[in-house]
């Protein structure tokens, strides 16, 4: 076999592993789709807080929480409120981030995102949105999942933006704009308006809009603009409580600058009943400027799930800014939190009489118990696939990794043993091979779940049989059955990175003269069988 026709098969192999590579995460991405769609695009999930030291607590506890239901007791009376998703007061950040996690990412599959948490002032939306120092919360956890998700999928064409603001009494401050002093605002927090376009979707004019390179950088500034929030609120409203909270983080498309997804993470004001806590003046007026502004997202979420032809975004400047993420083709989640107090039983009731009207239509109770046990098992089936998928990705995502430092090093070393042999030879077998065992995972995950687009063509087939057939022959020719391939250190393939370029400016006898490969001695270790172990769901 000529060396030039190694360097096409290998060419061949890096591009078969990446359309496996994206065919597989396609079907992921689908099944997700599938997955969101059945368990509802706006989901309702609550969270109780435990016990703070100061609070009257007793054996027996008011509230029980079971996996997706919440049960109150009052005045000798039992009142049960259905939820998608019921955290009790053991849960961690992990284990609320993990319902969320779908939805967040989902952004990368077209739909705007909007988490939303909701409750009684102390109940711990801020503690489920922001976190505390060594646990953080829903919008760290997210912004780390996105910079993640961008490099490990090797999306670097998307850009990330951040801004943050408050709607206190109905008007916006920008919180990345305010300057950090106690006493002073900057001017360009007092001009912010929102355009409502009539392709459906919303601007905010004058909201800083900060693009975020990584983790760290997003952490710094979030972090600004919590205390901007804090140094507001010694200037204009008593306690953060008093406003709304939001955080939108806008995914871009790089190579054509335009918009791709919003996330709206948001920390809603506390939902205080105004007669209990006795307010009076400006705390009355924030009380009522909050409730006014959560009965109006009550409406419009209420309108959205009963698909009603109008949908009230303009009764408040919170459903205004929100409304391009609430609607068709977004991801809602709204969390809603309560106080395990017997002491705030009433406004316990309340906030899970909100939820309730919030769930409504798509309730699990309107459902029969068959058609609820089909939905169940739907939803298990492809959070099964969802799951598979995912993990059959980080084993070739590894694959694809360690091939890439793989090649370069043999590329610079010496054949110790004087072997005239190429290691691409050796690289192409392996790659072909995982490329192969990845389509045996992608026809595993069901034909139903491949988008059209997806769909082999005539030169993928033949390209694909080439591939089998020159495994073969380089079996047959070269190295004889394949349990005596043995290689030193793992091998995969990158499909991007320098080694496409580097195999066409560098011919195989350089490689040759200048790499250094064994396919014998005590520290080599056969990569393949190892990972069949780790994919035997084929
Ligand atoms: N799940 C939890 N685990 C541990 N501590 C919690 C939890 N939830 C809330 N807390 C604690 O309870 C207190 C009140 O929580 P938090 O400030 O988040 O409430 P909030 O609903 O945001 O209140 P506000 O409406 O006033 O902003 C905080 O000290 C917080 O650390």
């Amino acid at each position: 076999m000529g060396e030039a026709s190694v360097e096409e098969m290998v060419e061949q192999d890096i591009m078969a592993l990446q359309s496996r590579y994206q065919s597989l995460d396609a079907k992921r991405r689908v099944a997700l789709d599938k997955l969101l769609d059945i368990k509802g695009s706006i989901r309702v999930f609550s969270r109780i807080r435990p016990f703070k030291s100061a609070e009257n607590w007793r054996n027996s506890l008011p509230i029980s929480v079971e996996t997706d239901k919440i049960k109150v007791k009052s005045l000798g009376s039992k009142k049960e409120f259905i939820v998608d998703r019921a955290f009790d007061q053991n849960s961690t950040q992990e284990d609320v981030y993990k319902e969320v996690q779908p939805i967040i990412k989902s952004a990368f599959d077209g739909h705007n995102v909007c988490v939303l948490a909701y409750g009684q002032t102390g109940t711990g939306k801020t503690y489920t949105m922001e976190g505390v120092r060594g646990n953080p919360g829903i919008v760290l956890l997210a912004m780390e999942e996105l910079f993640r998700e961008i490099t490990q999928e090797k999306c670097e064409k998307y850009t990330l933006t951040m801004s943050m603001l408050e709607v206190y009494m109905g008007s916006l401050k920008d919180l990345l704009a305010l300057k950090q002093h106690p006493l002073r605002m900057d001017p360009a927090t007092k001009s912010i308006s929102i355009m409502a376009r009539t392709s459906g979707t919303v601007e905010i004019e004058g909201l800083t809009d900060a693009e975020i390179m990584n983790f760290k950088q997003a952490t710094s500034l979030y972090n600004k603009g919590r205390r901007a929030r804090v140094t507001s609120s010694t200037n204009v409203n008593e306690t953060s409580s008093r406003s709304h909270c939001l955080t939108r983080i806008i995914v871009r498309d790089g190579e054509k600058g335009k918009v791709v997804r919003k996330i709206w993470l948001v920390d809603l004001g506390g939902s205080e009943r105004l007669l209990k806590t006795g307010a009076l003046g400006q705390t009355l007026d924030e009380g009522k400027s909050i409730n006014l502004s959560l009965s109006a997202l009550g409406d419009v979420i209420a309108a959205l799930k009963q698909k009603k032809h109008h949908v009230p975004y303009r009764n408040s400047k919170l459903t205004q800014l929100l409304s391009d993420s609430l609607g068709e083709g977004s991801r809602v989640v709204m969390i809603v939190h309560t106080s395990p107090s017997e002491d705030d039983l009433l406004e316990t009731i309340c906030t899970l009489t909100f939820a309730k009207r919030v769930r409504s239509i798509e309730s699990n109770r309107e459902l029969s118990e068959e058609t609820k046990k089909i939905r169940q098992k739907r939803i298990a089936e492809l959070d099964h696939i969802t799951k598979e998928a995912e993990k059959e990705l980080q084993i070739l995502k590894v694959q694809i990794e360690k091939a890439e430092s793989s090649i370069r090093e043999k590329n610079q070393a010496q054949f110790a043993d004087g072997s005239p042999r190429s290691p691409l030879v050796l690289e192409h077998v392996e790659f072909a091979e995982i490329s192969q065992h990845a389509e045996k995972i992608i026809k595993k995950l069901g034909p139903n779940l491949r988008p059209h687009f997806m769909a082999p063509t005539v030169s993928s087939k033949q390209r694909q049989s080439a591939t089998g057939e020159s495994i073969q022959k380089l079996r047959n020719s070269k190295f004889g059955h394949k349990k005596n391939l043995n290689f030193l250190g793992s091998h995969s393939l990158s499909v991007t990175g320098p080694f496409i370029s580097n195999l066409k400016s560098k011919s195989v006898d350089q490689g040759a003269r200048r790499g250094s490969h064994s396919t014998n001695g005590p520290t080599v270790r056969n990569i393949l069988p190892q990972h069949r172990r780790r994919t035997s769901i084929c």
